[in-house]
């Protein structure tokens, strides 16, 4: 039995462990207030929209950014299952990155206080939440076990106790709290202003709405999987950026005994978006969702599938042969699946494939990096 992970965790930032990947159409002066928690980290900003607007990094961060053009160039053709005029760009970032541990947030995300009054600091949340198991087989009625305070109760079976590797950290929202443009419509003055002080593991089987806004997980287990789709621009679709890489990540998640865990942190959200442009956004995902997730509640994938690019490469596959009825964007979305997780191993490849820089196109003109 493996002994009880550290309940504590040392606030030293693991800078060589993370990168912060940051979407961002408007402005990056929402840093000012993250500097405390960030600043020792290296950003990787992705600029959507129009590449000659000039996106200022505030002095003192350690960043690359990238805009459209950057994105081109480094992917050429495989650019095009990067979405454009859509916060799923932000999976681009996940590509480029070296690090074990990725936390994407949003631009318009802030820091909340805890009950107690105390800024918190999400970073450190979601490291806890990655470096601790998971229990998605048996449901432990007082949450996360290994957090300090916490353990497993009674009649939890001790074979069980060890845990599984945790692929995912869910963070949650105050105030706008991210709700769909119908639910946003008729309650456009809610704003959450509860605070639960629970982790949990979402047990296998259950799917959940994965929110990018405050997303943590670990590139090593889970990366292949967190492909944002193609959105936005040109696309019938937007706004379900995150749940397609949520279903995604969460069935393969089930299938390789890997544990997504949900609650803290919480941050400030502060901008609610207009809801009658995300219900233009959105509107086909909320039919098309019915039959969608039934599609994945009853997936098994094949047991060869041994890695999370082998499992997506398979549920591709198996969305294009069994979804093109809902509509021939799916038939796109399979293929730009694919297209991911070639650029993907273009640049992280799979253990026994030779050095993918090879075929990476060279990045002649290098992205705007921090002073
Ligand atoms: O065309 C775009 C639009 C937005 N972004 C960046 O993406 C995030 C989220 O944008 P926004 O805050 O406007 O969206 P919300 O409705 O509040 O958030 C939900 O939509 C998801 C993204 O699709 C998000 O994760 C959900 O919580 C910001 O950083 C924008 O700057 C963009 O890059 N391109
Ligand atoms: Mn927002």
């Amino acid at each position: 039995m493996a002994p009880k992970q550290v309940k504590s965790f040392p606030s030293v930032p693991l800078k060589d462990e993370l990168d912060i990947v940051i979407p961002t159409i408007r402005s990056l002066d929402f840093l000012e207030v993250w500097r405390p928690f960030f600043e020792p980290y290296h950003l990787i900003i992705v600029q959507d929209g129009d590449p000659t607007k000039v996106i200022k990094v505030p002095d003192g961060f350690d960043y690359d950014l990238y805009n459209r053009n950057d994105i081109n160039r480094i992917l050429g053709p495989k650019a095009s299952c990067i979405s454009f005029k859509d916060g799923g760009c932000r999976c681009f970032g996940f590509l480029v990155s070296k690090k074990k541990y990725i936390y994407t947030v949003d631009d318009d995300c802030f820091v909340a206080k805890d009950p107690n009054g105390k800024d918190i600091n999400t970073v450190e949340q979601h490291l806890l939440n990655l470096k601790t198991p998971s229990t998605p087989f048996f449901f432990n009625t007082l949450y996360d076990p290994y957090r300090e305070g916490a353990d497993f109760v009674r009649g939890y079976p001790f074979s069980l106790r060890e845990g599984v590797p945790t692929a995912v950290s869910h963070g949650l929202w105050l105030n706008i709290p991210d709700y769909d443009a119908p639910t946003q419509l008729v309650k456009p003055l809610e704003r959450n202003t509860r605070y639960v002080d629970a982790v949990m593991t979402i047990p296998k089987g259950a799917f959940y709405p994965m929110c990018a806004m405050n997303l943590a997980f670990d590139r090593e287990l889970i990366g292949p999987a967190m492909y944002f789709g193609l959105m936005g621009d040109g696309q019938p679709i937007s706004r379900y950026d995150d749940m397609l890489a949520g279903w995604c990540s969460k069935l393969i998640c089930d299938h390789l005994n890997l544990g997504v865990k949900t609650g803290l942190p919480y941050l400030w959200h502060s901008k609610a978006s207009n809801p009658f442009v995300n219900l233009r956004k959105e509107y086909k995902g909320l039919f098309w969702q019915e039959e969608i997730i039934p599609f994945f509640q009853t997936l098994t994938l094949p047991k060869e599938c041994d890695t999370a690019a082998k499992c997506y490469v398979e549920l591709a596959k198996l969305i294009k042969e069994k979804l093109n009825h809902i509509d021939p964007y799916i038939v796109r979305l399979a293929d730009a699946m694919i297209t991911w997780i070639d650029a993907w191993e273009d640049f992280n490849p799979p253990a026994e494939a030779v050095p993918a820089v090879a075929n990476a196109k060279k990045d002649t003109v290098p992205p705007k990096k921090s002073k």
